[in-house]
């Protein structure tokens, strides 16, 4: 338990002995105390005289109870007064079950609402108890309305106030009255059922608890087994070792139906389970920063305000207590159907899905629960169920299930925190939320380059103008510029207002955002070419890097270049070829100057995500896809195909084992026109970023430095190879043949090229050659001077 929930636990029963207090002060007021207290004076609690005073008083509250309850009885709303006390609880009962404290903020502006209808009407009332039921506030009330409005027009209007407000009430707190009702009832029922057994079933049950707590769990699943309803579950069956799922439809039926509860004890066995709390991110306001700047050719220049970005409402942090447990216990039920032990469970509440963490008996062996992800599917009849076994460093197997209250994640509450506005990531791009709510932020400068895929509608779009938002937000026009390639004409067209400061100038093409294929092959081929003169820029320089040749030369510092293609399949099916060798020459090489790629499709495909595009591209984002093998080619795993579209999406980055679910922002067309409109606006700079001219009849190939010294001699792949094995640290042939589709005597040759060129080692019998190179930026250098060689 973290300090935070100590401290919130602690306020809650503060506040819920307060509400105690309050209440019970209230409910026994006693006329008579009124003349004992008035012998003292209102701040006189301790002394000998108070001692004498509270031995007379009737209120068992003492002087302070009596004092509290004289004070709103007679002066203010009567016992009516009681109504408040209520909110009282309410609030400490939030605080201690760490809920959103928004609907005890609505129950306190009801409570002290009604309390004062109430009043008044009591007051407009004729009964003997009327005066002590409205205080003298409810009376002062009712004297006014009934002068203003006469007797009858006031009954009429605090009778439709009262109503009114209630219904208000119950649309906005409906849910956590039947939650706090379910709550209720569910521990009152728990209760019953543990007192309900015979005496001599209880004595059972705590000498085997006491003498095994294990064991206490196995008797309880061999008496799920006893009943009639287990007749119909399946024996799960196993082959080889290997699950097979059952086929017996009565077996769905056991599933899908609720099951009786075996007896009283079988809920106890439930292991029980913790809500992880959400990460609250510190909320920073993103335009108290300097806002206006001047570019290198003394032009003012204004980063856009977060204003221009919807001001939606938070959701509510609100935990669906009644839908957690139905998920849990679906869960827990499939689970125990196949004999898998769950020792403890928690639960994390994202955006879209609910992630339980299962801790499993030290029997059970992971690959058992992965093999029931279908089934697990099936039995809750919902899509997106993912199941993460183990979860990296954990003891535990993450099983995700959609919750039925999905919640948009919106752009301004992920950029409006304190990690975007502080971060010092060079190209900060804004990738969701992850399930325990944190915001998610990458650098596209050390991804270095990003593969999107996703079937159509499922979120790319709005993915990639997430991204380009963020780098708006956090880039001057002299730090990053664009190259667009939109071949779907619609997707990026709202970017044409950037013109004048992001968007890169192509030497011999009018346009700035690129449509057509044949441009595009043209304009990636410019990019290339860039890329060739600015190593031979970082080489004058003696730098590794454009980070190193900025602080070296700031005065001709060089922006970064963001290539964004949304749709690579269209560009990949009418030039092919063309545009693999642009794509993939840059992905190998164009980290170190500065030139980062974000390619989309909606085919993740092995013709348009050919081998050497995935190779060259280690940080990639899927979204939901069409099928498994979809799934596979974009992740190298399944996971992609269960997602449930709308944002949500796998993020796999270059160093992390597993990929990381997270749901992407939402960002209107109209909030990105605002936005680029906004710059748009602004002056423009003097001098657009021109790229060169590409070199059109050369093979784009020519730059490929090869191995031996003797280019004509080195095969096309020789490059390619290289990275692949440097990127992987394994000089084997058979790591050539399998990604780079080669025949052995192909990749031998190469690899024997790989040795002449010093990055690999001899060969040493059947083992793989040591890899001489330890990184790419090497492994860049290493390349270029062989070439000029
Ligand atoms: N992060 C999100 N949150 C909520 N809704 C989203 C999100 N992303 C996408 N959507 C919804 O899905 C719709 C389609 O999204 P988008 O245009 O990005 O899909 P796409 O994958 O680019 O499709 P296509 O490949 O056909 O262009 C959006 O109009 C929006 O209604």
């Amino acid at each position: 338990m973290n300090k935070e929930t100590i401290k919130k636990e602690f306020s809650g029963i503060l506040l819920g002995v307060i509400a105690f207090f309050y209440i019970g002060s209230l409910l026994f007021y006693y006329p008579g105390d009124a003349g004992h207290l008035s012998e003292l004076r209102w701040f006189e609690f301790f002394g000998r005289q108070a001692m004498e005073v509270v031995g007379d008083l009737k209120n068992p509250f003492g002087i302070f109870g009596a004092r509290l309850s004289d004070l709103l009885i007679c002066n203010f709303l009567g016992y009516v007064s009681i109504i408040p006390g209520l909110a009282i609880a309410y609030w400490g009962w939030s605080m201690a079950r760490l809920k959103s404290l928004k609907p005890p903020l609505f129950f306190t502006i009801y409570t002290v609402f009604m309390a004062l209808v109430l009043a008044t009407m009591f007051g407009l009332s004729t009964a003997p108890f009327g005066d002590l039921m409205a205080g003298t506030v409810g009376r002062m009330l009712a004297a006014f309305l009934s002068t203003v409005i006469g007797f009858t027009g006031a009954w009429i209007l605090l009778i439709a106030l009262g109503v009114g407000a209630s219904l208000i009430a119950v649309r906005l707190l409906g849910e956590q009255i039947r939650h706090l009702a379910s709550s209720v009832g569910g521990a009152v029922n728990a209760f019953r059922a543990r007192y309900a057994k015979r005496p001599d079933e209880r004595r059972g049950d705590r000498s085997v608890a006491a003498s095994n707590p294990r064991k206490k769990r196995r008797a309880s699943q061999s008496r799920a087994s006893d009943a009639p309803l287990s007749a119909e579950v399946p024996e799960p069956v196993y082959d080889d070792g290997e699950l097979i799922m059952p086929s017996s439809p009565s077996s769905m039926h056991y599933v899908q139906s609720e099951p009786e509860p075996v007896n009283g004890s079988e809920q106890d066995d439930e292991p029980e389970i913790t809500i992880r709390e959400a990460v609250h991110e510190k909320e920073a306001d993103l335009d108290k920063r300097r806002l206006k700047v001047r570019t290198r050719d003394q032009v003012p220049y204004r980063f856009p305000s977060i204003d221009l970005l919807q001001r939606t409402r938070d959701e509510d942090e609100y935990v669906d207590q009644s839908l957690l447990d139905e998920s849990k216990n679906k869960l827990l039920e499939k689970l125990r159907i196949y004999k898998i032990e769950v020792l403890r469970i928690s639960a994390t509440v994202g955006p879209r899905v609910t992630l339980f963490e299962l801790e499993l008996a030290p029997d059970v062996k992971v690959s058992k629960i992965t093999s029931l992800e279908n089934d697990l599917a099936m039995a809750m009849a919902a899509r997106g169920i993912r199941i993460i076994a183990p979860i990296p460093g954990k003891n535990a197997v993450g099983v995700e299930i959609p919750h039925g209250k999905p919640k948009t994640v919106w752009m301004r509450s992920v950029l409006q925190v304190e990690k975007f506005k502080n971060t010092r990531l060079t190209l900060p791009v804004v990738l969701g939320r992850t399930i325990a709510n944190e915001v998610y932020i990458d650098d596209l400068a050390a991804m270095p380059h990003l593969l999107i895929a996703g079937a159509t509608g499922a979120g790319k779009s709005v993915g990639i103008n997430v991204m380009l938002t963020s780098l708006l937000y956090s880039c001057s026009p002299d730090k990053i510029k664009l190259v667009l390639i939109d071949p779907k004409r619609v997707e990026l067209f709202h970017y044409q207002s950037l013109k004048k400061h992001f968007l890169v100038k192509f030497q011999g093409l009018d346009e700035q955002i690129i449509t057509e294929p044949a441009k595009a092959v043209y304009a990636l081929r410019s990019v290339v070419k860039e890329m060739e003169l600015r190593y031979m820029r970082l080489e004058q320089a003696g730098v590794r890097n454009i980070a190193d040749f900025n602080r070296k030369i700031p005065d001709e510092a060089l922006p970064y270049l963001v290539v964004v293609i949304d749709e690579l399949a269209d560009l990949m099916i009418t030039a092919g070829k063309e545009v693999e060798e642009p794509i993939t020459r840059l992905a190998q090489l164009a980290r170190a100057v500065g030139i980062h790629l974000i390619v989309a499709t909606q085919r993740p495909s092995v013709d348009i995500i050919t081998g050497i595009i995935k190779a060259n591209f280690p940080a990639r984002i899927a979204f939901q896809v069409a099928s498994k093998v979809d799934s596979r080619t974009i992740l190298d795993g399944s996971g992609a195909d269960q997602l449930l579209g709308n944002g949500d999406m796998l993020y796999q980055p270059a160093t992390q084992p597993k990929p990381e679910r997270i749901q992407c922002p939402y960002i209107s067309s109209a909030e990105v026109e605002a936005i680029t409109s906004f710059i748009g606006s602004q002056d423009g700079l003097k001098q657009p970023y021109e790229l060169p001219k590409p070199d059109v009849n050369e093979k784009i190939s020519s730059f490929s430095p090869g191995g031996a010294g003797d280019r004509g001699a080195r095969d096309a792949m020789f490059e390619d190879a290289a990275n692949l094995v440097v990127m992987h640290q394994q000089g084997s042939v058979s790591l050539l043949q399998r990604r780079l589709k080669l025949g052995f005597s192909r990749a031998a040759r190469i690899m024997d090229q790989l040795e002449a060129a010093a990055i690999v080692g001899a060969a040493d019998g059947s083992k793989p050659r040591e890899v001489l190179i330890d990184n790419r930026d090497s492994l860049e250098l290493l390349l270029r001077n062989i070439d000029e060689e």
